[in-house]
């Protein structure tokens, strides 16, 4: 039907990338409102190819996004293979982009090589500003479980996929845990730190919550007397760090355990900037300090892949209705009507001039 857009859903590189951000049932939602959707094949990806083709979606080899009709929508959750260099096409996906993050500026430039256009989940807000659709719920839940777990001594790596049931009967089965006041959230008030303090409630704990408000005058002293901290802020603009490295030498520290759910490593947001690299699900823990008492960081940016089917179903909810207001191949390289996409479309177009990307599109 012209005027709806054309979809391409893609295969996930990262091959612990297992959530989709369009399930079948939702897929099913805009087929049968005359959306047209190619779903690649995807050995990893947490729901079967077969269940798109029962919803009316055509079929693809993994990979072959590149060669999709110039008037697709290539959709997708996390980082594009690093070829083809130039980008003609309109994606939606993480680009992690925007904030100066290490490797930004070349994503930009591959845009601009080949014409295309990056609509950045991230950026995909309502009208006061509030993300249509996140993981940050799973992501919080797990960040925070993860934490639980290794400090009992009960996390196994290399981590790996599970649903809810079983990861609650794994935070249930511990020891009694200290109920008061070790646990400490920041962020506590959106998204992810709802499904941290929700995943330490099944623990058995009960967080501290920090938000804006806890911040604004930070208490140094007050967050290293927590045991665990679970930073869950979403931060976009460079504010005071909440610890830097010699917090970490401090005397009478007791924080023993960072779960960095934001992941901010190596942008000029990194409220914690006191570690470089991310851990992983080979090994999720790292040793920052020796102590006494030990230091340890869970930091991994895909931490809602590892309750891929919940985390994919919430995702998709939000996201479906929206997919129905890009505009279709008619309409296809004007700035979409619909309020939501035409601001992330901005902040592409922002970001591009911001990164000049002209003048040099690939990074040192
Ligand atoms: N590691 C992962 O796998 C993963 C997955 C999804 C999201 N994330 C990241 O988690 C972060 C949070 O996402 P969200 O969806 O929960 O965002 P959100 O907007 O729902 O919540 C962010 C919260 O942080 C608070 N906040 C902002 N600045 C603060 C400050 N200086 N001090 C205290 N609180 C502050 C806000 O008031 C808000 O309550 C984002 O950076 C997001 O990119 C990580």
């Amino acid at each position: 039907m012209p005027g709806l857009p054309r979809l391409w859903l893609r295969h996930e590189t990262r091959p612990t990338e297992c959530r989709t951000p369009l399930v079948p049932a939702d897929a099913a939602q805009l087929v049968a409102r005359g959306v047209q959707i190619t779903v690649e094949e995807s050995p990893q990806r947490a729901v079967e190819l077969g269940e798109y083709v029962r919803a009316g979606c055509d079929t693809a080899p993994a990979g072959s996004w590149p060669k999709a009709p110039g008037d697709c929508y290539i959709l997708g959750l996390k980082e594009l293979p690093a070829e083809p260099h130039a980008l003609p096409h309109r994606h939606i996906f993480f680009g992690h982009a925007y904030k100066g993050q290490p490797g930004a500026r070349a994503l930009l430039g591959r845009f601009t090589a080949g014409g295309g256009a990056l609509l950045d989940l991230e950026y995909l807000t309502d009208d006061e500003g509030r993300r249509v659709a996140a993981f940050g719920y799973w992501a919080g839940y797990v960040g925070a479980a993860l934490a639980v777990l290794h400090r009992r001594g009960a996390l196994k790596s290399p981590l790996r996929t599970m649903d809810r049931v079983e990861l609650d009967g794994l935070l249930r089965a511990g020891l009694p845990e200290e109920p008061g006041g070790d646990a400490l959230v920041i962020g506590a008030l959106g998204r992810s730190g709802r499904g941290a303090c929700d995943a330490l409630e099944t623990a058995g704990l009960v967080p501290v919550r920090w938000d804006l408000a806890e911040t604004r005058s930070l208490d140094r002293a007050a967050l290293l007397g927590h045991g665990l901290l679970v930073n869950t802020v979403l931060v976009t603009r460079p504010v005071t760090p909440f610890l830097t490295p010699a917090d970490l030498d401090a005397p009478g520290r007791r924080l023993s355990l960072i779960s960095d759910v934001t992941c901010d490593a190596g942008s000029e947001c990194n409220v914690l900037p006191v570690y470089d690299s991310l851990t992983s699900w080979e090994r999720p823990v790292r040793r920052l300090r020796a102590g006494p008492p030990p230091l340890d960081l869970i930091a991994i940016d895909n931490l809602p892949s590892l309750l891929p089917a919940e985390a994919s179903r919430g995702f998709s909810a939000d996201l479906w209705p929206q997919l129905l207001n890009l505009p279709g191949p008619g309409a296809w390289g004007r700035a979409p009507d619909c309020p939501a996409w035409s601001r992330t479309l901005r902040r592409f177009t922002e970001a591009v001039l911001a990164a000049r990307v002209e003048e040099d599109p690939r990074e040192p």
